[in-house]
């Protein structure tokens, strides 16, 4: 029998954890206030795209929308974890699209109604290969960026996030049990804009990663 490799975790079928307004000049630009706790939502690992295939638009939406985020991968799961200790359950990161309906999660927000058909929909979750921690050695401080047909649009730093990825581990697996292979997405900063068919995205961790995906309509 062969050991599951975490470089593989999208293969895993496990959970996907997103935090939303986790930056204040996103929240700005959607008119959101700033949080004072994480706001949580939750994407199926049926969501998982990977380079070499393309970001499916759904076709009840008409505002499809990137956001670009820095992705943590667990390797060792808990729950409870003090914020002490969590960064030992960190087996690496992977540069994430949170792809929105954005129309579709405004409808939800009016009618005070669940995101999921905005957030969970197949290819919502476009993921980079694995990076092992060692190369992100303070994921506090990296810079993400997001260009669509090599225009920039998203250009940020994870300095400016509101809660940590410590206290996010912690926070999250006080309510929800970490496992291994879950990845949390941990919010996007500003820039967040419409893709279009034919679009083609790269985006990228400065000095560590960058990915590429073209977006398609559903037949
Ligand atoms: O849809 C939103 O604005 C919330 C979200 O995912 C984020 O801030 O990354
Ligand atoms: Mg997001």
């Amino acid at each position: 029998m062969t050991a599951r490799n975490i470089s593989r975790f999208w293969e895993w079928g496990r959970k996907i954890i997103c935090v939303g307004r986790n930056y204040a000049d996103h929240a700005k630009e959607l008119k959101n206030a700033i949080p004072t706790e994480p706001v949580l939502f939750l994407k199926p690992p049926s969501a998982y795209v990977r380079e070499g295939s393309p970001i499916l638009v759904p076709l009840y939406t008409s505002n499809l929308h990137h956001e670009v985020e820095l992705g943590v991968v667990i390797g060792k799961g808990g729950t409870a974890i003090p914020q002490s200790n969590a960064m030992e359950h960190v087996a690496g990161y992977a540069l994430c699209l949170d792809m929105t309906a954005r129309d579709i999660q405004d409808e939800c927000k009016s009618k005070g109604l669940p995101w999921t058909l905005a957030k969970a929909f197949n290819t919502s979750c476009p993921v980079s290969e694995f990076i092992p921690r060692e190369r992100i050695p303070d994921p506090g401080n990296v810079k993400l960026w997001l260009r669509v047909n090599d225009q920039l649009r998203q250009s940020g730093c994870t300095s400016q996030m509101i809660f940590s990825i410590p206290y996010l581990i912690s926070y999250i697996s006080d309510f929800i049990t970490l496992e291994e292979g879950d990845l949390i997405l941990t919010g996007t900063p500003k820039g967040v804009s419409a893709v279009q068919e034919h679009d083609e995205l790269q985006a990228g961790i400065e000095d560590v990663v960058t990915m590429s995906f073209r977006v398609d309509r559903q037949d």
